[in-house]
């Protein structure tokens, strides 16, 4: 994909007068912005052809800078895109990534790994800021890990998506589970979004290092020794996964699990962890194993991809909504948000 600056349609944008909040340019395509306190919030989708429609007058005013967001090019997006949740006549879809909110080890900065602790309250907001950033964009099915922190996480972000369909998790532990669990009512399933839990996206087992304090641990060992343990690509902490350990069943788990439902125009969320995330984002950004040493994920931020024709362009954090940044979509998304408008506003 060749990103084009969002610089270069600020300069047709604001050559447009505009009569709405929402609209097609005749250049550039479908634009959608809310009031801030500098001019406005805009999303570009990039639709050729068109008209503007109205809500109310106002003047098209953007201010953004070319460092604050970049617009899809339109060569590069598939040409039948359809405003459905679930797209299946193209093979684009939305990949989102969130690690989880801060857990209460997070906050007693305790090594976690595959001990099962919930989130703080810090990281509950986390988890509801997170769902604000994403709240429109399509997202079909959901993917967890087997802890209870990445799916409160899950959980409490899809309470902010403008859609408002049910997340639930699917039950295959046993046939009974799975057989109690059903629904009846197909149009209530299609207000769901099935959530599938997998011990595979756990976070990578840290071995004897579980529950002991980090910063004690660096004054035992040295920070350095330490270091190797969390960040190195293939030294394992003392009866731990190394972070290719982590790799082999995180990495697998995602190659033949959920691309082929991306492949079929599946939108994905991920919700799991530090090192289960950055294994699956070295694969996706075809990282080298010197390179996601310096990988650091954020607590609840989310990350978007699009996979496209097979690949993954990784598209960086949607703003929040408080945010007075840009931030581009592409047209299918850009789509989907126009239809969340015309539903919810
Ligand atoms: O303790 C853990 O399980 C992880 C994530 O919180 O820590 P680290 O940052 O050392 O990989």
């Amino acid at each position: 994909m060749a990103a084009t600056t969002l610089y270069q349609s600020v300069g047709t944008l604001q050559s447009c007068r505009n009569n709405g909040n929402s609209g097609l340019c005749p250049d550039y395509g479908h634009v959608s912005f809310r009031s801030v306190s500098k001019g406005f919030k805009v999303d570009v989708g990039l639709l050729r052809g068109g008209s503007f429609f109205s809500r109310k007058r106002s003047t098209c005013v953007i201010q953004a800078s070319a460092s604050q967001a970049t617009v899809f090019d339109e060569a590069s997006a598939p040409s039948s895109a359809t405003t459905s949740d679930s797209n299946k006549k193209t093979s684009e879809a939305a990949l989102i990534l969130i690690r989880h909110g801060e857990s209460m080890w997070n906050e007693k900065n305790l090594f976690t790994g595959c001990v099962d602790v919930p989130l703080t309250t810090k990281g509950v907001e986390e988890a509801v800021e997170a769902g604000k950033r994403i709240s429109n964009i399509p997202v079909d099915m959901i993917y967890t890990s087997a802890l209870i922190r990445a799916q409160m996480t899950a959980m409490l972000a899809m309470t902010q998506h403008r859609r408002k369909k049910v997340p639930t998790i699917i039950h295959e532990e046993s046939e009974q589970a799975g057989a109690w669990s059903q629904i009846f009512s197909e149009d209530t399933n299609m207000q769901c979004i099935p959530v599938v839990t997998a011990w595979q996206l756990n976070e990578r087992m840290y071995g004897e290092l579980q529950g002991l304090n980090k910063q004690e641990t660096a004054d035992k060992y040295g920070s350095e020794q330490v270091h190797e343990w969390r960040r190195s690509y293939d030294i394992p902490p003392p009866n731990g996964e190394s972070l290719e350990m982590c790799a082999e069943r995180a990495v697998a788990y995602f190659t033949e699990h959920i691309e082929p439902q991306l492949a079929s125009g599946k939108n994905i969320m991920i919700a799991a962890h530090g090192n289960s995330l950055r294994s699956i984002i070295m694969y996706l950004d075809k990282l080298t194993s010197q390179e996601v040493i310096s990988l650091e994920l954020a607590t609840g931020i989310p990350m978007l991809y699009i996979f496209n024709e097979g690949r993954f362009i990784r598209r960086g954090s949607p703003p929040a909504p408080t945010e007075a940044t840009v931030y581009a979509y592409t047209k299918k998304l850009a789509q989907y948000r126009q239809k969340l408008d015309d539903m919810f506003e």
